[in-house]
């Protein structure tokens, strides 16, 4: 009953199960204890009537006040614990799977974030993890234990009368398999508004990401329209699902219920034909309104299970997801970049073509080509942000796709179109390059890429906040952080994609001279649209369509009268650059 299958259908931890296990053994107690208890309460009535009928003498007090007391104190034990298991454990178990979930994703390739939309994993993390912390705590230890209960009680019960325990219990298994049966169509509702909701969530966010460029554009109205759009749409989807999976439970219930008819009903005939006595239809009327109640909270709540396995096979496609591992051995020759026939493609087109070429240590290798051409793709796939689809990325002789990139990018900076900031100081953002580095060395840095001169007009200096995403600054002063935490690194493989593109003339050379100072004798790849950033390049390779359309030195490319000199003669016309 709770092996691996059912350990997967509800996204449980080795821990989590071993809870749920301990939950249904309490509610298996519990609902005994319970049982007991009117066990008591039926051998009273039936003392009491045997003095109203036969004249005996009355039951002793004591012993009656000694057995309910005793039963208050078991069933209040047994609650109790019944509550820390199916509750109190589920806490951590919340927290376990967020730190599951999280520690997959840390280690995902970065196609998959591609794929998945963000608002779609924040759902995950969030609202599916939160979903199945209800069906942890309140269903699965009371369904599973009352079924464990009711079996036993219906085994007891037939010791009595065969005919009664069938005639009150037929309705449960009935009221399951009706339930169970339309499962489908009640996932199928779920499935539909979870759609809806991440539709609106997806709108929501959009909107809020694109503020600046909906306002611009006075698109205010069409956006709203479309939003509320959704929202209705989602409303909509909602109620008729509730009132789907309403119908099914309360049909379930009130056929479970059919049971206390037949027991009445068979009861009075049994006493009519003089089969049993009045005090075992009670016993029996008793007993079912017992065993019904636990029933009656799960089957409240089976519209969760139902739509808590679409959360489950979310969380789960995280789990089974492969994740980019590797050696935590990285010991290179050097540190060269060789690329050796390698495709790749981020979902079926072809953006890379037997992409050959080797970026040597000490030297500035320069990717250039139009736009969509492939640079960006070679410099994330030579620090394994991505895996190739054939193909071999050396560094240093080492195939990186057999080193963990954890361990591989500590021997990388990365200076990216995309800068990634985090709310936090300018000081700790910078620090992030290298964790145990001092204030003095994060500074140093700091001035070397030319922060200096905008932190110190921030109202803390260093210790601003600088908001989510750096909000609060420029693009080229949250460039210029990113340099500064390349400068600190300082790794012996340095990516620049577009690394000042967003600086001013001024603060570009300032930049550049910072960097040819923690370029040497190390692996640099860049990439730039503007031929001044790459005019100190050893080595140029000129990518067309995702193929490497011609490499070698500038003079070499410039002699070649190929594309790459068309580019250079092209930006010359708008600039006066010379290549020597
Ligand atoms: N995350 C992604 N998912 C799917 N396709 C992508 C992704 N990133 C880039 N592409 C596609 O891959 C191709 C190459 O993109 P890439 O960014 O490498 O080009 P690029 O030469 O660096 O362009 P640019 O000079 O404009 O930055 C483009 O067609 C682009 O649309």
């Amino acid at each position: 009953m709770f092996g691996k299958k059912f350990q997967r259908k509800y996204a449980l931890t080795d821990q989590g199960i071993i809870n749920t296990k301990r939950g249904a053994l309490w509610t298996v107690i519990v609902n005994l204890v319970v049982m007991g208890g009117i066990g008591i309460l039926y051998l009273l009535m039936a003392e009491f009537m045997s003095t109203f009928t036969s004249g005996s003498s009355l039951p002793n007090a004591v012993l009656i006040i000694a057995l309910v007391v005793i039963f208050l104190i078991l069933s209040y034990i047994t609650h109790l614990q019944q509550y820390k298991v199916t509750y109190g454990l589920v806490y951590g178990e919340v927290e376990q799977t967020r730190l599951r979930l999280a520690e997959r994703l840390r280690k995902l390739p970065l196609g998959y974030f591609g794929k998945r939309d963000l608002a779609d994993l924040t759902e995950t993390l969030m609202s599916d993890v939160n979903r199945m912390e209800h069906v942890w705590s309140h269903v699965l230890g009371y369904l599973y234990g009352s079924y464990i209960s009711t079996g036993i009680i219906a085994v007891c019960l037939t010791f009595y009368d065969w005919r009664l325990t069938i005639a009150s219990l037929w309705g449960v298994p009935v009221a399951f398999v009706l339930l169970f049966g339309t499962r489908s169509i009640a996932e199928r509702h779920s499935q539909a508004v979870k759609k809806a909701a991440l539709n609106v969530s997806d709108g929501i966010q959009e909107a809020l990401e694109n503020i600046r460029e909906i306002r611009a554009t006075n698109q205010e109205d069409l956006y709203l329209a479309a939003l509320d759009k959704k929202i209705d749409n989602h409303e909509k989807i909602q109620i008729r699902g509730e009132l789907t999976t309403g119908l099914f439970v309360n049909g379930a219930s009130v056929i479970m219920r059919l049971g206390v008819a037949t027991t009445i009903l068979l009861g009075a005939w049994l006493i009519v034909s003089g089969k049993i006595d009045f005090m075992l239809l009670f016993l029996f009327l008793l007993i079912i309104t017992r065993v019904y109640a636990p029933f009656d909270q799960s089957l409240a709540l089976i519209a969760e299970v139902f739509v808590s396995q679409i959360s489950a096979d979310r969380i789960n496609e995280i789990y089974e997801m492969p994740t980019a591992e590797g050696s935590q051995n990285f010991k290179p020759q050097g540190h060269d970049i060789e690329f050796k026939d390698v495709c790749f493609a981020y979902d079926t087109a072809d953006v890379l073509k037997d992409v050959s070429f080797t970026a040597k240590e000490g030297e500035v290798t320069a990717l250039v080509g139009p736009s969509g051409s492939g640079k960006s793709t070679c410099a994330r796939l030579a620090a394994r942000l991505w895996d190739i689809n054939s193909g071999t990325i050396k560094v240093g002789g080492i195939d990186i796709s057999t080193i963990d990139p954890e361990v591989l990018l500590r021997d990388y900076s990365m200076v990216f179109q995309d800068v990634v900031l985090f709310d936090d100081t300018v000081m700790e953002n910078i620090r992030l390059g290298r964790r145990n580095a001092t204030d003095d060395e994060v500074i140093a840095a700091a001035k070397a890429a030319n922060c200096d001169e905008f932190v110190n007009r921030l109202a803390q200096g260093y210790n601003t906040l600088i908001g989510e995403n750096g909000s609060k600054l420029s693009g080229g002063e949250r460039q210029r952080i990113s340099i500064a935490r390349a400068l600190l690194k300082d790794a012996p493989i340095v990516l620049l994609d577009e690394a000042t593109a967003s600086l001013d003339v001024e603060n570009e050379t300032k930049v550049q001279e910072a960097l040819s100072r923690l370029l040497v004798g190390k692996t640099v790849l860049v990439i730039a649209h503007r031929m001044r950033t790459i005019e100190a390049a050893d080595k140029i390779i000129v990518l067309a369509d995702g193929k490497v359309a011609e490499q070698g030195s500038p003079n070499e490319l410039m002699s070649q009268n190929g594309l790459f000199s068309r580019m250079v003669k092209l930006q010359q016309q708008s600039s006066n650059w010379k290549l020597n």
